[in-house]
This record gives C-alpha cells, structure tokens and sequence, in this order.
C-alpha cells in the first residue's frame, strides 16, 4: 500500500530547490570528535555556509547517517542544528542509524520520515537502503516495488530516487566493500522507468557527478561529500581527504532537467586526523 505523500505546492513551472546535508556522525556529546573533527562544529558550519547563501529552498533532505553513537540525543542535537533554517526536513536512514531510534527522536515540526514528496513537476523518493547490522546496503525488492508503484501513481511527474548507499561503485576499494550489492541491477531496473531522471545519495564522504545512459536518455548519478570528515576519492585504502565539509544544492526544472551544485565551507578550519586508519 501506497502511503499519504507530502505535498508541496509551487507556483506553475517553478523548480523545486533542494538542499542535500548528508552523513553528519552526530554524537550524544556535542564536543565529541570523529577522527579529529568535532561533527557538531563542522555540521553547525555547513548550515551556517548555506544560511549566508539565502539559497530559497522548498525543503532539505538529510540522507542518513545522521548519529555515530546511536543515541536519541544524537538526533535531538539535529532536529536542534537545522532548526534556525527554517526549511521542512525529509530523512532516511543511513547504516550508522538504527531506524526505530531515529524515528522516536527525529521529531519535530516539518520533520518527515521516508516519504514520498511531490513538489512541482517533480515527485522525490526517499529509499530504505541499509541492511541491520552491516555497513553495505542493499535495495530490497519492496524499495522497487514502492518505486513502481510510486510512480504508477505520478506518472506526470518526473522522479528524483534517493537513497544512503551508492548504487555504483567509486573505486576507493576499502569503501566499495560497503556499497549496494545489488547497484548494479538496481541501475539497471530503474533506468527502464522513463520518469526516473536522478539518483542522489551520501555515504562516501565525496562528490561524484557522473551519468548513466539508459533506455530513456541519462540519469544523473550523485553523491554528496559529508557534513564532517571526508574520504580521499581513489584511494584503495582507508585515507582522509583535507576537503572541508560540504553539501548540494539542487534545483530540479519542471522540464525534467536539473542543475546541482556541491559546495564547502570556507577556509581550512577542519583538520581531520590524517594518520586515521578507520573508525
Ligand atoms: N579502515 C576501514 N576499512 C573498511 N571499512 C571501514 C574502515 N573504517 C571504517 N569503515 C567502515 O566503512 C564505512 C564507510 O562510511 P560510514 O560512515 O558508513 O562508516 C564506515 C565504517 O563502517
Ligand atoms: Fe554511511
């Protein structure tokens, strides 16, 4: 069963403004550090980076691994952080989230769980891609089938799927390990849908802006750096990238095509541990 959508009504051909935070690590403790960058500073930066931006978006979307010590005051400290940008706020789950706790804690007004959302001309997917207990992810057949039926039930609109893993592999092979085993395939049964214009994701701690071309013209492929530390993109193994934290800015046009941008903070202020050999 198809669940209730959010709705947001735009005025006739707008765009629909996205602004995309992603991978946060938040602790219980907001002085606490992953790998030498306090995740609670590096956060409150980004937001404060797209605040002075006035980029005028309809909404955020907040693609998992919002906590790294599964706390519900890990969430708190979230909802807490994005509050001053006054946008309504879309989450899924990443593999450091355990789903029951952050439904309970990630509360407040404008705060949505995994949900459809239709915006404009546009319909956005929010995906379940974890797998308890593991790192890696996996699209299940039920996350396909809410796909279909979505769509079935919009099929005016174009779609935007988004999800935490990464459907492709970005050859940092330490990371690769943890990606979606079944991406591939994925790719591969969604490109057949021609509404699916984009797939949007975090997890890998890095930007990648790359096209697939199926059946029905190029879907764009994107993953968006975290709001803390960051991975060095080709690196067989583990090893920290000095990329400051960022985010993505979409804008998603009424005739389907999309222009989307990554940004960072300003200057050099987060210093991870570059010796780090994992977490
Ligand atoms: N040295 C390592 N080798 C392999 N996997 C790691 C290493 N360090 C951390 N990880 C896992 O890889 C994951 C990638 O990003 P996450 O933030 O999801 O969480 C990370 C850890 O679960
Ligand atoms: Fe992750």
């Amino acid at each position: 069963m198809l669940k209730e959508a959010i709705s947001y009504s735009l005025a006739a051909g707008a765009s629909v403004r996205i602004v995309q935070v992603t991978d946060p690590h938040l602790f219980a403790d907001p002085s606490a550090q992953l790998l030498g960058v306090n995740t609670a500073l590096s956060l409150e930066s980004v937001l404060n980076t797209i605040k002075a931006v006035q980029y005028p978006a309809d909404f955020m979307l907040a693609t998992g691994d919002i906590s790294q010590d599964y706390s519900g005051e890990s969430y708190h400290n979230f909802v807490r952080a994005i509050a001053p940008l006054d946008f309504p706020c879309h989450y899924l789950p990443g593999n450091h989230d355990d789903p029951r706790i952050m439904r309970l804690n990630m509360q407040g007004p404008n705060i949505y769980g995994q949900q459809r959302i239709l915006a404009g001309s546009w319909q956005i997917i929010m995906l379940d891609s974890t797998v308890r207990g593991k790192p890696g992810g996996h699209m299940a057949d039920s996350e396909i089938d809410l796909i279909k039926s979505a769509v079935a039930d919009q099929p005016d609109r174009h779609t935007l799927l988004v999800m935490h893993h990464n459907p492709i592999l970005v050859k940092c092979q330490w990371l690769d390990q943890h990606c979606m085993d079944n991406g591939s395939d994925f790719i591969e049964q969604v490109s057949q849908i021609p509404q699916v214009k984009g797939l949007l994701w975090g997890h890998v701690h890095q930007q990648l802006d790359k096209k697939h071309l199926g059946p029905h013209g190029a879907i764009s492929l994107m993953a968006t750096p975290s709001t803390c530390i960051q991975f060095k993109p080709l690196s067989s193994y583990f090893s920290l990238d000095a990329l400051q934290p960022g985010y993505r800015l979409l804008e998603l046009k009424a005739d389907g095509s999309m222009l989307t941008n990554v940004y960072r903070v300003p200057g050099d202020k987060f210093f991870p541990d570059r010796g780090a050999r994992g977490y």
